[in-house]
């Protein structure tokens, strides 16, 4: 079930958009997320439904919003995409709703393979896109943070950009954030957005959180959302917090502090062009150069 689900939703560059549009109204939902998982799901769910209601056509969730961040609980709090239990109930939100939802991730199982991933859906409860982290959070910083997702986690091989209203917006979950090449053909698939659900850290948030929003926003002169859980400082993970909006120009229009709420945001996607027009680096990079050097590692 699990691959086919993949290749099933990718419609991108062949529809071809009844309307563009010019802008949306974007809800990052920096969550609570506990132990009970029936409980992370029912706020999520309530949520999506609030963000409707103050009239978000968008509404993004943090990364692993179902279950505890910690690679002790992703066996435990896994399940089928898109078959499983939360994807119903985020499926069904959409649906009723009538928004789209880009699903935070959920510890994804896939015969004996665990990923973590990031489902979207359409304002009629419809997959539109599922985006499987790629490159995973193994990092040691002695007396600071040690962690390792490949413990446990399998990483995906796709880059993952889906259309909404007409318009391509990209997903990258986290680590991924860290990744300029990854960025980068995310906007050369032609996006306008980038969203990704994320866990910062104590240690990294402050550092690089909102340092790494604006470099992406920069470097692709389009708009970098990301959206954490809420911080716990009694969970054995704390999160930064912080979820954050960046717009073309690398300004931050508006970002949470650690506790739970809810950004709401206009996104006009007219400056996507104005950037671009005016810093044409998109028409002027030296690719005769590049290319050698993106085969190499370092
Ligand atoms: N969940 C993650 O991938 C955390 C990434 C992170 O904190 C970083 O510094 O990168």
């Amino acid at each position: 079930m699990c691959a086919s689900a993949i290749d099933a939703v990718h419609p991108r560059f062949t529809k071809k958009p009844a309307q563009i549009r010019k802008g949306f109204k974007i809800a990052l939902v920096q969550l609570s997320v506990g132990a009970d998982k029936a409980q992370n799901v029912a706020a999520a769910v309530s949520e999506i439904h609030r963000a409707k209601q103050q009239g978000a056509h968008i509404v993004a969730l943090p990364e692993c919003f179902n279950s505890p961040y910690g690679t002790k609980f992703f066996a435990e709090y896994a399940e089928e995409v898109p078959s499983g239990a939360t994807c119903r109930a985020l499926s069904r939100a959409a649906a009723e709703a009538g928004v789209c939802v880009v699903g935070g991730t959920v510890p994804e199982r896939c015969g004996g393979a665990l990923y973590n991933t990031c489902t979207v859906w359409d304002g009629s409860g419809k997959l539109l896109a599922q985006h499987r982290k790629m490159h995973l959070f193994d990092i040691d910083i002695p007396n600071k943070i040690t962690f390792k997702e490949s413990e446990v986690l399998s990483a995906g091989d796709q880059i993952t950009s889906f259309e909404y209203q007409g318009v391509m917006i990209g997903v990258g979950i986290c680590y991924d954030l860290r990744f300029s090449e990854m960025a980068h053909l995310m906007a050369k698939q032609g996006c306008s957005i980038l969203i990704y659900p994320a866990a910062f850290n104590m240690t990294t948030g402050p550092k690089h959180w909102e340092l790494l929003a604006k470099a992406r926003a920069n470097d692709e002169q389009l708009w970098v959302a990301l959206v954490s859980p809420a911080r716990d400082t009694e969970a054995g993970y704390v999160a930064w917090g912080h979820s954050t909006l960046v717009d073309p120009w690398a300004n931050v229009v508006a970002k949470l502090d650690e506790k739970p709420g809810t950004l709401f945001a206009d996104i006009d996607l007219t400056v996507v062009e104005e950037v671009r027009s005016q810093i044409p680096v998109r028409v002027q990079r030296r690719t005769d150069v590049y290319d050698t050097v993106l085969k190499t590692k370092c």
